[in-house]
């Protein structure tokens, strides 16, 4: 049976490398890249057909910050495929962000220094705005445009007969205290890139709980450190060609520098080849590589809740309907303005 993948963002880093490594594993799957930009869309897919000469790789124009551009792409994928084995949600933004440095060289002399470079927390902020839908810009790419394109293809997700799956890339920067459910899109904080991830742990076992019944399964994953456009847009480029093998050195004491794309990748690559029943909801898959460059992937509980998780599910349908509601106003108004009078 041909199974048909479905990545977002993977024109690049985490996304693509992903791509490469399912190819090799199966030759027989039906890849759909779906990438806002076309012609990096095109680069990637000429990348994978250059050591997967005879892979079946398509392209969707998918702008997951856009609703319109969501519900369009899943009308594309309704009408090209009968089934979605695998929907990867991965594209993510992180834009403007600031590292605070007086605060990394007090970590570094502390004993929160491991956990400082696993997961960047007390030091990384990020400045966000508000997009055409009048939603904020990281909300809406690394979870809103997901949930909406989760929901536009559950007639396919949650098919009878055969279990589907979608996996979350989150992060270890995904923490508790930078998500507040009175301020779901982070409006008023400074952390919007670890809100959107730690909301992203909240649905995925929300949609676990609603949807395990109708054959749908959704697990999360964090790739660990890997340097990406994503990490390259965090410091300037010299810098990072400066620290560069202290990185490599750093990968010695902690295994969450994983470094490498492929690296990053391990744990999406491994969920597909796990059965969903022996999966657990309430576990992030790490990606892991040692210091010797072995990887593996390692289950780690979740700090989340039930209550908050169905709260933000509730939350997210409310918010769905208004978002319906605005853009058919949207096209009413554009179809009357068109009508000659
Ligand atoms: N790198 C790291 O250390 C970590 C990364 N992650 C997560 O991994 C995921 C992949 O990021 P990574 O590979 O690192 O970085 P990249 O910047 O290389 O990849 C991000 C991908 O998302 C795409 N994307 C961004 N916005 C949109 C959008 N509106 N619509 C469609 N696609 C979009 C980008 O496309 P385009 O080329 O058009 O910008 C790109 O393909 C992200 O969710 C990130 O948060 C999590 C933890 C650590
Ligand atoms: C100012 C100096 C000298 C060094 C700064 C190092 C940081 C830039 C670096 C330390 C931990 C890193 C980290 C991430 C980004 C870069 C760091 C903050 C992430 C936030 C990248 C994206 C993720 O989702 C996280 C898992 C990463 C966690 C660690």
């Amino acid at each position: 049976m041909q199974r048909v993948v479905v990545v977002t963002g993977a024109n690049s880093g985490i996304g693509l490398a992903l791509c490469e490594r399912l190819l090799t594993e199966d030759t027989q799957l039906r890849l759909c890249l779906a990438c806002r930009n076309m012609q990096r869309a095109e680069a990637a897919r000429d990348t994978l057909l250059t050591s997967h000469a005879d892979a079946r790789v398509d392209l969707l124009h998918l702008d997951v910050g856009s609703v319109e551009s969501v519900l369009a792409a899943a009308q594309e994928v309704k009408a090209r495929y009968s089934r979605v084995d695998f929907l990867y949600l991965n594209a993510g933004i992180m834009p403007n962000p600031q590292v605070d440095v007086k605060a990394f060289f007090k970590g570094l002399f502390s004993t929160n220094v491991v956990n400082m470079f696993s997961t960047a927390e007390g030091i990384l902020t990020q400045q966000d705005r508000v997009n055409a839908d009048g939603l904020q810009e990281v909300f809406a790419t690394n979870l809103f445009g997901h949930f909406l394109l989760i929901r536009e293809l559950e007639p396919l997700l949650c098919e009878a007969g055969h279990t589907s799956r979608v996996v979350w890339t989150s992060s270890s920067n995904a923490r508790r205290s930078a998500f507040n459910i009175e301020d779901l899109q982070h409006r008023n904080g400074t952390e919007p890139y670890s809100s959107s991830k730690y909301a992203s742990d909240l649905l995925s076992l929300a949609l676990s709980k609603h949807k395990n019944s109708q054959g749908l399964f959704s697990s999360v994953i964090c790739p660990g450190l890997v340097m990406t456009n994503l990490t390259y847009g965090i410091l300037p480029s010299f810098f990072w060609t400066l620290i560069m093998p202290i990185m490599w050195l750093i990968r010695i004491f902690t295994n969450t520098f994983t470094l490498t794309p492929s690296n990053g990748a391990e744990a999406l690559h491994w969920l597909f080849l796990q059965k969903p029943e022996s999966l657990d909801p309430r576990a992030k898959y790490h990606s892991l590589t040692s210091g010797l460059g072995a990887n593996y992937t390692q289950p780690r509980q979740m700090d989340i809740d039930d209550d908050m998780s169905e709260v933000l599910y509730s939350k997210l349908l409310e918010l769905e309907k208004e978002v319906r509601r605005k853009l058919s106003e949207r096209n009413a108004d554009d179809k009357a303005e068109t009508v000659p009078q």
